[in-house]
């Protein structure tokens, strides 16, 4: 018999987004990971009595750029603090007409063009290959989508985000490639960020707020960080209302994923228990604990 299980909210704040208000109980904590620094100390919290655990995803102040943010720590300390369901948030380019700035985009998939992160907690003495047909939680989408509503926030369910390795914007050859893809929004973030957390078993969204036209649209200015900072501006009462709508409508006890995120390293292993390395083991006890607890040596 499945079990039930209580969800523990994690929020990844992106541009714009480096605290969250209306928490009780609130703390800053530093959550130490094998993986290295994350990008901040979590802040811990109650929101209308749902534990809930934010984390800034460049650091208070904006300190990392995309590249540098260190994404293996960063999901790793979010489950050793317990966390059950990420919400991304992100400032993203539009990459469609029908996408002007302040549209919410619920993304459900991505194309990695990222090259200059570290992509997976396996390899060198445990390896596993996980799926990513499906790389966003369909109940979290579907919640999502719910709250925004709700909110009367205008917004897209579904589009395709192309992730970039930056810091630089891109070209505008490269915009107008993305584009003949059918990629709906751009940003620098998501990836590895949605593989890592699909690794460690944790269900996640993206709540993508378009912030300019990138830069191939012949009637809108280049893509500049001032602009983007001045449409987050304008969208953070959104973004926080949206949240606060989220949060009840996953505060429920919830049965195990229907779609399996939580559960993927079932199958996903395939070096021999006698061939695995004890210290990448000991690295994993919190992402992949679950199924590698019977492996030590
Ligand atoms: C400040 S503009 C570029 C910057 O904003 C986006 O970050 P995030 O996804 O964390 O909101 C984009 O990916 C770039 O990192
Ligand atoms: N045009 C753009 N390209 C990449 N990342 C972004 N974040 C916000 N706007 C962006």
């Amino acid at each position: 018999m499945a079990q039930a299980v209580q969800p523990v909210i994690g929020i990844i704040g992106g541009s714009g987004l480096y605290d969250i208000d209306g928490l009780s109980g609130k703390r800053w904590e530093k959550v130490e990971s094998p993986f290295g620094e994350p990008s901040d100390a979590l802040l811990f919290g109650d929101l209308d009595g749902q534990p809930l655990v934010f984390l800034p995803r460049h650091g208070r102040g904006h300190r990392l750029s995309p590249t540098h943010v260190n994404y293996r720590a960063n999901i790793d300390a979010l489950k050793r603090a317990g966390v059950t369901d990420i919400l991304s948030v992100s400032a993203v380019g539009s990459l469609k007409e029908n996408l002007p700035p302040g549209k919410f985009v619920l993304v459900d998939q991505f194309i990695d063009r990222t090259f200059a992160r570290e992509k997976t907690f396996f390899g060198a003495g445990v390896v596993g290959h996980v799926s990513m047909a499906h790389p966003v939680c369909g109940r979290l989408l579907d919640r999502l989508a719910e709250a925004a509503g709700q909110q009367k926030i205008d917004h897209q369910r579904g589009g395709t985000y192309l992730a970039m390795e930056g810091p630089q914007f891109s070209t505008k050859a490269e915009s107008k490639l993305y584009r003949s893809w059918g990629c709906d929004v751009i940003g620098m973030t998501n990836m590895p960020e949605a593989k890592l957390a699909r690794e460690a078993e944790i269900c996640y969204a993206s709540i993508s707020m378009v912030t300019d036209y990138d830069c191939w649209h012949p009637d809108h200015d280049h893509v500049t960080v001032e602009q983007v900072v001045q449409v987050l501006m304008n969208n953070a009462e959104k973004a926080r209302g949206l949240i606060k709508a989220l949060v009840p409508l996953l505060a429920e006890r919830h049965m195990p994923c229907e779609q399996g995120c939580d559960r993927v390293l079932d199958t996903a292993l395939i070096t021999h228990p006698e061939a695995r390395d004890a210290a990448h083991i000991e690295r994993l006890d919190a992402v992949a604990g679950r199924v590698l607890k019977d492996s030590k040596a």
